[in-house]
């Protein structure tokens, strides 16, 4: 039997493009439920005209607890205030939840947290192989480079984008951060201009460029004396996330509740990081 997954924001880039990746997985999967936001006039077209694949017969409803019963994975790429609401209605009914919203603040990271005591989720802030192989490579760099050189986290996306430094920015930082043996926290810095005074050793700087139709760009910089290596992934189609966000789901449908990223689904989490 197929799994049956449910696509929240299926109107929007990334949900029109989890419709056109669904459609490719033939008969392993298929799209049980899209949401829109309650009042968007998108209510009531097809999900599949939508996504370009042809009518499939899914029509856009804003019913969540309906959606839900017929779904066994919900796959949400929205917003922070539509997610922390299908994160509390998955919960309510036990069903498996796939993040790819970005933007979180600390707190409502620990909302999410708390619902993965009871179901699985799988959280990742970009589901693109290529990326979470560099959040390896960025881990290995940091730990053979050392405090010898600095680093520079730099991205750029589509002008609709609405937070910044992009989730990706802040993972990659995250890794470089925790395998120098520091915390993002105190050695992020986010904001430049004036007189800055000279670069703060330890640190790690964000630039963030946004403009037409970049899907997603990612480079960081590790800037020595006499040398510098970049490690850089371009997104060139959001298929690239949304297949690995299907993927995800399979992983996630067979798992007991608790939170995973995408470099559980890969097999990638170092060993030390393991439960
Ligand atoms: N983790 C990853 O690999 C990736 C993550 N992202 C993240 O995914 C998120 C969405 O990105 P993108 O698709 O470009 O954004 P869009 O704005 O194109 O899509 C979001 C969609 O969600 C809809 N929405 C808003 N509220 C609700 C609600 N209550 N219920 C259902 N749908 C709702 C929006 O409707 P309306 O426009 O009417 O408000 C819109 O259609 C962002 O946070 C982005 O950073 C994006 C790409 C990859
Ligand atoms: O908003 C986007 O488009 C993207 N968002 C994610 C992020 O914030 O890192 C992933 C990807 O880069 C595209």
């Amino acid at each position: 039997m197929s799994l049956r997954i449910g696509i929240t924001g299926a109107g929007g880039r990334m949900g029109q493009t989890l419709v056109q990746a669904l459609d490719q997985t033939g008969n392993s999967m298929a799209l049980a439920a899209a949401l829109e936001r309650p009042g968007s006039s998108l209510l009531g077209a097809d999900a599949g005209e939508l996504g370009g694949v042809g009518a499939n017969g899914i029509l856009l409803g804003s019913d969540v607890d309906l959606a839900l019963r017929a779904v066994d994975v919900l796959v949400d790429f929205s917003s922070v205030a539509a997610t922390l609401a299908h994160v509390a209605a998955c919960r309510a009914h036990g069903k498996a939840l796939v993040i790819g919203t970005t933007g979180f603040s600390p707190e409502e990271l620990a909302d999410i947290d708390a619902a993965a005591v009871d179901i699985p989720i799988c959280k990742a802030s970009n589901f693109s192989t290529g990326v979470n192989l560099c959040f390896r490579l960025v881990a290995e760099a940091a730990r053979v480079l050392g405090d010898e050189v600095d680093v520079e986290v730099i991205e750029a996306h589509h002008r609709h984008k609405v937070d910044a430094p992009s989730g990706t920015a802040l993972s990659l930082g995250h890794e470089a951060a925790a395998a120098l043996g520091r915390d993002l926290r105190d050695d992020a810095v986010y904001h430049r201009e004036g007189q800055t005074g000279a670069r703060r050793p330890g640190s790690i700087g964000f630039s963030t460029v946004r403009g037409g139709d970049i899907v997603g760009d990612h480079t960081v910089l590790f800037a020595g004396d006499g040398e510098r290596i970049e490690i850089t992934h371009k997104a060139s189609s959001r298929l690239a996330f949304a297949r690995g966000a299907l993927r995800a789901a399979a992983w996630l449908a067979a798992q007991p509740p608790g939170l995973y990223d995408m470099q559980d689904v890969l097999g990638l989490r170092p060993k030390e990081e393991s439960p």
